[in-house]
């Protein structure tokens, strides 16, 4: 009997063993680390081990299972460096740049444009005969819409209803003059605008700039058209590529730099970006220079990272002498996210003006006034396009003019 049994056993041990051999290719994925007690997985126990072996390795979801809610709100760093087209050429001849006085001025076509609908839209309802609760209803939205925001919205909102029903009748001339007047106090003519890029260190040391922001919103653009600035201000000018998550964006800055003369201290990729940092302001200490501008990166993974990163760069500079100037830049058409952006950088480090680009391509400006409020600090530069020469100091009146359009 034993005999019958032992047969019978070694006989079906034989054809799992078999049948097994035909299908391990098939069930070497989908089987897991428990089957084990068959001949064959015998054989397989060293690929279903904890060790994952190449193949199971290439199974893996590549991305997305760690990612975070601030990596979702805050946008990503494009894949690929974005080349402006004054970058993509090589110019090793060093520029001229316009000097940026009145810039503002000759950008306005491009800013009236651009901004024309909101006040296009306010005054064509200021205009109807009746202004009736639906038509203050629909200024407000306008409002809203082009991000001025909801306690401004409604300030603004409520002085125009008490000026208007003062005023009595109302010419197309007065209420634009109202309108105007009404948007520059919210704007506010009096912020102090000016970029600090003189030190308020010891009298030897650069001046020190440190821009930040989200990679994608025009950062590495505007420290190169600001060192353009500077540079047509007649100041020497030393430019810190602390954005080393990525090896474009130091070169991209270096391009800026080479075009007018300044130089670019750089660090190896995916160094320290708070060494980088050191050693730009050193470098320009050195050098005699009087501006050192940092481009900081935006890659942000969570808020601690950014926390520790942008408050390291900027503790490590602090060593030298005191940070001069902190720039937020923030990208206009992206609305509501720019102002949880604006949000994140505050608390991370002490802004202390704001630049807005790709100003030329929103009909949004209301941003400058929301983002001012929610900061509390100036807009101090604007983009108004891709050219080397399109950064603006932002003046309040011109602005609002380019809102309201011309008289
Ligand atoms: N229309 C317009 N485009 C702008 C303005 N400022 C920047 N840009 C464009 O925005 C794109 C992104 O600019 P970058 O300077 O590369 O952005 P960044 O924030 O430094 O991002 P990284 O290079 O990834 O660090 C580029 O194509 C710029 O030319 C602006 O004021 N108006």
């Amino acid at each position: 009997m034993e005999i019958v049994i032992l047969v019978v056993v070694i006989a079906v041990v034989a054809l799992a063993a078999i049948s097994g051999l035909v299908v391990t290719g098939r069930r070497k994925k989908a089987a897991g680390p428990q089957e084990t007690r068959t001949p064959e997985s015998t054989t397989e126990t060293p690929t279903r081990t904890a060790e994952p072996t190449v193949g199971e390795e290439t199974e893996a979801p590549p991305e997305g299972a760690r990612r975070t809610i601030e990596e979702v709100g805050l946008p990503e760093a494009e894949a690929e460096a974005p080349v402006t087209p004054e970058a993509a050429e090589a110019a090793p001849e060093v520029e001229i740049p316009a000097p940026a006085a009145g810039r503002l001025v000759r950008l306005r076509a491009r800013l009236s444009r651009s901004q024309n609908s909101l006040g296009k839209g306010l005054l064509t309802l200021l205009s109807r005969e009746h202004l009736d609760e639906e038509t203050w209803e629909e200024v407000e939205d306008t409002l809203l819409t082009a991000d001025v925001g909801v306690g401004p919205t409604q300030e603004l909102v409520e002085r125009l209803r008490e000026r208007v029903r003062v005023l009595g009748t109302r010419t197309p001339e007065e209420l634009r003059g109202l309108l105007r007047e009404e948007l520059l106090t919210l704007v506010g003519p009096d912020m102090d605008r000016t970029v600090h890029t003189e030190t308020q260190g010891a009298e030897d040391r650069p001046g020190v700039v440190l821009v930040v922001g989200v990679n994608g919103t025009g950062k590495t653009t505007t420290t190169g058209k600001l060192a353009r600035v500077l540079v047509a201000d007649g100041k020497s000018v030393v430019l810190g590529a602390a954005d080393t998550f990525r090896a474009a964006a130091a070169d991209q800055l270096e391009t800026w730099g080479t075009r007018v003369g300044a130089r670019t201290v750089r660090g190896p990729e995916a160094g320290d970006p708070a060494s980088v940092a050191f050693d730009a302001v050193k470098q320009g200490t050195e050098a005699g220079a009087d501006v050192v501008l940092i481009d900081t990166a935006g890659r942000l993974h969570t808020k601690t990272g950014l926390m520790d990163e942008l408050g390291k760069v900027k503790r490590v500079v602090e060593k030298q002498g005191p940070v001069d100037e902190v720039l937020l830049v923030l990208d206009a058409t992206t609305g509501q996210n720019g102002l949880v952006q604006a949000r994140v950088f505050a608390e991370v480090v002490d802004i202390t003006g704001i630049v807005l680009t790709k100003l030329d391509g929103t009909a949004k400006g209301g941003i400058v006034i929301s983002v001012q409020r929610e900061l509390g600090v100036p807009v101090k530069l604007v983009g108004l396009g891709e050219g080397a020469d399109d950064l603006a100091p932002f003046e309040p009146e011109a602005f609002v003019d380019a809102l309201v359009g011309e008289a």
